[in-house]
C-alpha cells in the first residue's frame, strides 16, 4: 500500500479507505474509486454530520465528510449557534446589563463597537473548531474540502479550489448541507446598511448603528433584537408580518420578554408587511403597507432559512425537495433511496443544533443496523427550546394555550426569580419558573421558564418529565440553597397550594 504525506491507507475490518487527506493543510490523495462501505457525510460537519460520522466511527466505518468551506463546524460553528450566543455573552458583559440593578445604568463599558463584540466571538469560534478538529483527527474521519453533488445514486463529484472534481463512492449518505437565511427581492440585502444573520458576524465597522430595524420576529430576529436593545444608546424597533412573535412559546413568557424589551426602549411593529426598503442617506428607509414609514442607521433581516440543496443534483438520483428546498425523510432520516439519509436543518423543523446532533446519531445507528441505541426523547418530543434572548427562555412540553386548544385541564405552579435568594445576589431579578400539571394525577405536562439561567436549569424539567415524574417530587425533594433550581420546589409548593385551596 503507498504511503501518502505520511499515512498508510490501511483497511480495518474491511471498511475501506476512500480518501485520505491532512485536515490541516488539506493535502489530498484518492485512492481510485472502487470502494464500499464507504459513509460520505456531508457537507461541512455541522452538528448532525459530527455526530454521524463519529458513531459511523464507533462502528468501525471508514469516515469522509466533504465540505465545501474549509473548516469544520458548519453554520452551528460559524454564523448561527456558537457567535450567536457568544456575541450575547459579550453584549452583557460589556453593557453590565445583568449588574445594573446593583450599580446602576452608566455600570456599562463606554463606547461599545462592534470589534469589541466580535473579537470574543471569533476566539470562540476558533477553539470550537479546534474541538471538532481534534474529535475527528482523533476518529480519523477523512475531511475533503469541495463544493459536492450527485452523480448517480452511489457516487457523489467534489469540486475543490484546484478545479479538478474528485469523485467519491460511498454505500451510504448523510445529506446535511443546512440553511442560509432566506432573502427577498423587495429587501436588498448588501451587507452594509441592509444585513442578515451571517452579515451581522463580519460586519465591517468599528461604530455599531445607534438604531435598528429587526424584520422577522423568529427566534434569531428575537435574540439579535433584544442584545442590540441593552447596548447603551441603540434604538431597535421589531417588525413582523404576524401579529405575534414566537408563536411556539407560552403566551405568558413571551408577554413578559416584550414587557422587558420595551422597558429597555424597543419598539414592536406586528401584523406589518413591507411595500419598500431602500438606502436612505446613511441608512435605510422601510414603507411599510400600513401606509407608516421609518428610518434606522441599518436593518437585520431575518425572516427564516432555505435549505442550501439546489446544488447537489439531487433531481438526478431522484430525491425531491419542497418550495423551501427541504428534504423529506423517514422517521429514520431515510431518504425515498434508503442508503442516502438526510439529518439537520436541510429537513426543517425543529432545526435546533441540539435535535441536529441527535437526528446525525440516529442516523448513523441506522445505517449500521445499531438497533439497541436507535432510542431517543427526540420522537416523544421530550427536548427542550432555548432562546437566548435578553432575558434568556426556555420551555419543554406543553404551553398554556396547547392544552387549552387539546381541551386539557392544568394546574400552574409559579416561582418569581425575585423570590429566590440566588437571583437576588446576582442583581437579575426579573424571571419566572411556571410549571403546568395535570390537578388530577398531578403529572407534569410542561415548564417553561424565562430568566437567567432559564436554558439551564430547564433540564431538571426535562428529566422529571421522561421520569414520568409528578409534581410533588419538587416539593419532596431537597435542592442546593440558595441556587436557580430551587425555584422548581418554590413553584410546585405554589402550584400544589393553590389546588388546596380550590379544594
Ligand atoms: C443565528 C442562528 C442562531 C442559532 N442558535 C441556535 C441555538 O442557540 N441553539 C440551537 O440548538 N440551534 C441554534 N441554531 C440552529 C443551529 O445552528 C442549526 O440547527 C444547526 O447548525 C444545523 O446543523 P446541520 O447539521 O443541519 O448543519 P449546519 O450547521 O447547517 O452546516 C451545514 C454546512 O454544510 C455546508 N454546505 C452546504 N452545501 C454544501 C455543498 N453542496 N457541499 C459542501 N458543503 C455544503 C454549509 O456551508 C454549512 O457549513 C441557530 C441558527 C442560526 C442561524
Ligand atoms: N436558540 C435557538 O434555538 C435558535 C436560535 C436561532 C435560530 N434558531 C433556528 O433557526 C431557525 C430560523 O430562525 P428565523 O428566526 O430566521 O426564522 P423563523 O421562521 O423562526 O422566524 C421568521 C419570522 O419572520 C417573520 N416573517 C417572515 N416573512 C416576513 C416578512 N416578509 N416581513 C416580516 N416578517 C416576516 C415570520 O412571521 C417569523 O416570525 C429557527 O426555526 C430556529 O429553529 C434557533
Amino acid at each position: 500500500m503507498r504511503k501518502v504525506n505520511g499515512i498508510t491507507p490501511t483497511s480495518a475490518n474491511k471498511q475501506i479507505f476512500v480518501v485520505i487527506c491532512h485536515s490541516h493543510n488539506f493535502m489530498r490523495y484518492y485512492l481510485p474509486n472502487r470502494y464500499d462501505q464507504v459513509m460520505i457525510s456531508f457537507p461541512n460537519l455541522g452538528p448532525s454530520a459530527v455526530q454521524c460520522a463519529i458513531e459511523s466511527v464507533k462502528k468501525g466505518k471508514k469516515v469522509a465528510v466533504i465540505d465545501k468551506k474549509a473548516g469544520v463546524g458548519g453554520v452551528c460553528v460559524h454564523t448561527g449557534t456558537i457567535p450567536s450566543k457568544t456575541f450575547r455573552e459579550s453584549v452583557l458583559h460589556l453593557s453590565g446589563y445583568r449588574h445594573q440593578g446593583f450599580y446602576g445604568k452608566s455600570y456599562a463599558r463606554d463606547n461599545i463597537t462592534l470589534k469589541d463584540i466580535l473579537g470574543r466571538v471569533n476566539t470562540v469560534i476558533a477553539n470550537e473548531m479546534d474541538v471538532i478538529q481534534a474529535q475527528l483527527k482523533a476518529a480519523r474521519v477523512d475531511l475533503i474540502p469541495g463544493l459536492a453533488r450527485f452523480e448517480n445514486e452511489h457516487e457523489v463529484s467534489v469540486e475543490g479550489d484546484s478545479g479538478q472534481p474528485t469523485r467519491l463512492r460511498g454505500s451510504k449518505f448523510l445529506i446535511a448541507c443546512g440553511t442560509r437565511p432566506a432573502h427577498s427581492p423587495l429587501v436588498p440585502v448588501d451587507g452594509k446598511v441592509i444585513l442578515d444573520s451571517d452579515d451581522i458576524l463580519n460586519y465591517d465597522t468599528s461604530k455599531l448603528p445607534k438604531s435598528w430595524i429587526v424584520v422577522g420576529a423568529g427566534v434569531i430576529g428575537m435574540e439579535y433584537a433584544s442584545m442590540l436593545n441593552v447596548l447603551p444608546g441603540i434604538n431597535v424597533t421589531v417588525v413582523d408580518g404576524r401579529s405575534e412573535i414566537l408563536t411556539f412559546c407560552d403566551d405568558e413568557i413571551v408577554s413578559s420578554l416584550k414587557m422587558e424589551m420595551r422597558h429597555n426602549g424597543a419598539r414592536f411593529l406586528l401584523g406589518e408587511s413591507i411595500k419598500s426598503c431602500e438606502h436612505f442617506k446613511n441608512g435605510v428607509k422601510v414603507e411599510f403597507n400600513s401606509g407608516k414609514a421609518m428610518f434606522a442607521e441599518a436593518l437585520l433581516y431575518c425572516v427564516g432559512r432555505q435549505a442550501n440543496t439546489g446544488g447537489l443534483n439531487l433531481e438526478a438520483v431522484g430525491l425531491s425537495r419542497n418550495p423551501r428546498g427541504l428534504i423529506t425523510v423517514n422517521e429514520k432520516y431515510q431518504t425515498s433511496h434508503p442508503h442516502i439519509y438526510s439529518a439537520g436543518d436541510c429537513i426543517g423543523a425543529p432545526s435546533l443544533a441540539s435535535t441536529s446532533m441527535e437526528q446525525g446519531r440516529l442516523a448513523a445507528c441506522d445505517m449500521w443496523s445499531n438497533k439497541d441505541q436507535t432510542t431517543s426523547q427526540l420522537e416523544s418530543g421530550n427536548y427542550p427550546y432555548g432562546i437566548y434572548t435578553i432575558p434568556e427562555i426556555s420551555m419543554v412540553g406543553k404551553t398554556e394555550q396547547q392544552l387549552t386548544k387539546e381541551g386539557v385541564n392544568y394546574a400552574v405552579g409559579l416561582a418569581k426569580f425575585s423570590e429566590l435568594a440566588k437571583s437576588q445576589m446576582g442583581g437579575d431579578i426579573k424571571g419566572t419558573l411556571k410549571i403546568l400539571f395535570d390537578p388530577d394525577t398531578q403529572k407534569l405536562l410542561g415548564v417553561h421558564a424565562i430568566g437567567h439561567g432559564a436554558t439551564e436549569i430547564i433540564h431538571i424539567g426535562q428529566v422529571a418529565m421522561a421520569m414520568d415524574c409528578t409534581i410533588t417530587y419538587f416539593r419532596d425533594a431537597v435542592f442546593n440553597y440558595p441556587t436557580l433550581a430551587e425555584g422548581y420546589r418554590v413553584a410546585a409548593l405554589n402550584g400544589l397550594g393553590r389546588l388546596t385551596k380550590e379544594h
